[in-house]
């Protein structure tokens, strides 16, 4: 029987590792972690991280060929093959902070399979990291190697979350870089026979090592990319009259573009987009190719804008001040069906409002009042660390209530403000809210999600993201 391990149990780790171990019933999967918390909520009935379908794969498996454990180098002597999944966060200190890659936790966990192997490995790089770093950790491993062979492959994950099962059982494809040697050519078949078990061969991509590690952050790129050229464009709609919905719709029908990718929003969030951007960024200019770095730091510096942007809307709006205000905030994740809230806009805004003195009443269905607390507290990066190593819990911010209900958050408030595309907020009750609501009432759509017509009949100011503006809002100075 083929033995799979997988070091670090997150996002990525846990649901890719389940649905191997759905798809391949011959092998043993086991996934290890060094949180302890971790590894016990993956034992348990409450999963530690929200994925619409995840539930069904894991009990379906758990206990017969999935096993999630803490005991990381017994698993890690006994696989045939290692995937290491765990953080690679941005770098906070010394050289390359605030761009590089931070690889202390996979280069541990590459020292760590060095000391326990005691046969022949294939190691697959599955966080997202660096080009080039293949032929660091084979530096590593190969040091000391004491005869034991090492391939290093390179698999990185495409999963987006929220929808991590449905891309995992239908991935657009599987990307296996390897060494162009007979050793080499041997382990990325090892590897395409594991996907081969559900993935048609036509989606399994081989490259070489280095194609493979790049394509990942090119991918990330070019999508971020997209969000930011579309808010760009949202601004000069604002600016026009015209309505970016329209402009997205039209342009995405050219099968050239094509149609995804093309919402407008109040920026782009997630653990993945800004970090690997950076990460990009950082490595360009390690190669001298300054005006290819300064090209994708705009795609960061639009995000940046959009947020600011928002933020700035809101205040103008509402006649320059928001100090002593209650403003209610609806959705907190980074986008919808997760409650991942590492990197969401969410964050920049509150504190963007805070920053003006606000008062802010925030209604996530997932995100838990810990989370949104710790979040506003903590510094630029530390997110991306195991949560054990993370800054403990922060005193909380005073100004901040979270409530799990959407009527009582907008009570009594001046302004409302969509964070998320939460599809539930497409059928509130907006008659009820504008009811409850301070006069003028606001309401500033950072997803365009709602009924903006709609909302204008029943009283309320609207703004939604790249729409023709409400005429109070034409008359309020610039934001930049
Ligand atoms: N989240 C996504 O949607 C996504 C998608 C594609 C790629 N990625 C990449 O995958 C990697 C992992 O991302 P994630 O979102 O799963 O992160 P995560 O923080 O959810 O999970 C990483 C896990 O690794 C564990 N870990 C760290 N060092 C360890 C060690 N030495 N031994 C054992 N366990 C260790 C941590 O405790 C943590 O549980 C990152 O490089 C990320 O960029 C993420
Ligand atoms: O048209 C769009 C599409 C997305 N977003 C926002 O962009 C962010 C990222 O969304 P998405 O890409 O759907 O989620 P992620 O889970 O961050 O997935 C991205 O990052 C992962 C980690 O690398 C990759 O594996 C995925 O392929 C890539 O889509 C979210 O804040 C979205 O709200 C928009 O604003 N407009």
């Amino acid at each position: 029987m083929v033995k799979i391990c997988c070091i670090g149990a997150g996002y990525v780790g846990g649901p890719t590792m389940a649905v191997i171990a759905l798809k391949c019933p011959s092998i043993e999967v086991v996934v290890v972690d060094i949180s302890v918390p971790r590894i016990t909520a993956w034992n348990s009935d409450t999963l530690p991280i929200y994925e619409p379908g995840l539930d069904e794969v894991v009990k379906q498996c758990r206990g017969k060929n999935l096993f999630f454990s803490t005991d990381v180098e017994k698993h890690v002597s006994e696989a045939d093959i290692i995937f290491v999944s765990v953080n690679t966060p941005t770098k906070t200190r010394g050289l390359g902070a605030g761009k590089a890659a931070d690889l202390t936790y996979w280069e541990s966990a590459a020292r760590m399979i060095a000391d326990v192997s005691k046969s022949d490995k294939i190691v697959v790089e599955k966080s997202t990291v660096p080009v080039k770093t293949a032929e660091a950790i084979e530096k590593i491993l190969t040091h000391n190697s004491k005869g034991i062979k090492y391939q290093i492959l390179s698999n990185p994950e495409f999963l987006a979350e929220g929808t991590a099962i449905k891309d995992l059982f239908n991935p657009d494809r599987v990307l296996i870089g390897g060494r162009e040697t007979p050793d080499g050519q041997k382990a990325v078949k090892a590897l395409k026979d594991v996907y081969a078990h559900w993935v048609p061969e036509d989606r399994i991509i081989c490259s070489n090592l280095w194609s493979a590690e790049l394509s990942k952050l090119a991918a990330n790129a070019f999508l971020a990319q997209r969000i930011s050229s579309v808010n760009a464009m949202s601004a000069l709609c604002e600016a026009t009259g015209a309505n970016v919905a329209e402009v997205s719709h039209a342009i995405g029908t050219d099968t050239r573009i094509g149609s995804k990718f093309l919402n407008s929003s109040v920026g782009f969030g997630g653990s993945c987009f800004q970090k690997d951007i950076l990460n990009l960024v950082y490595i360009c200019e390690c190669n001298g190719l300054t005006e290819v770095a300064n090209y994708w730091k705009q795609v960061i510096k639009v995000n940046d804008y959009q947020k600011n942007r928002f933020v700035n809307r809101i205040v103008s709006s509402m006649f320059n001040t928001v100090s002593r205000k209650k403003i209610a905030v609806l959705g907190f994740a980074f986008k919808k069906d997760t409650s991942d809230t590492r990197e969401t806009p969410a964050i920049d805004v509150c504190k963007g409002l805070l920053g003006d003195n606000a008062r802010l009443s925030i209604y996530d269905p997932l995100v838990t009042e810990d989370q949104i607390q710790r979040d506003l507290s903590m510094n630029k990066f530390d997110w991306d660390h195991p949560i054990h190593l993370q800054p403990m819990s922060p005193t909380s911010v005073k100004e901040v209530s979270i409530v799990w209900d959407v009527y009582e958050a907008t009570k009594d408030a001046h302004g409302v403000c969509i964070l998320t595309e939460w599809d539930e907020f497409k059928t509130l009750d907006f008659q009820r809210i504008y009811a409850n609501m301070q006069k003028p009432a606001f309401v500033f759509d950072g997803r365009n999600v709602v009924d903006v017509e709609k909302l204008r009949e029943i009283g309320f100011i609207v703004y939604s993201i790249g729409k023709p503006l409400d005429s109070w809002l034409k008359d309020m100075p610039a934001v930049a």
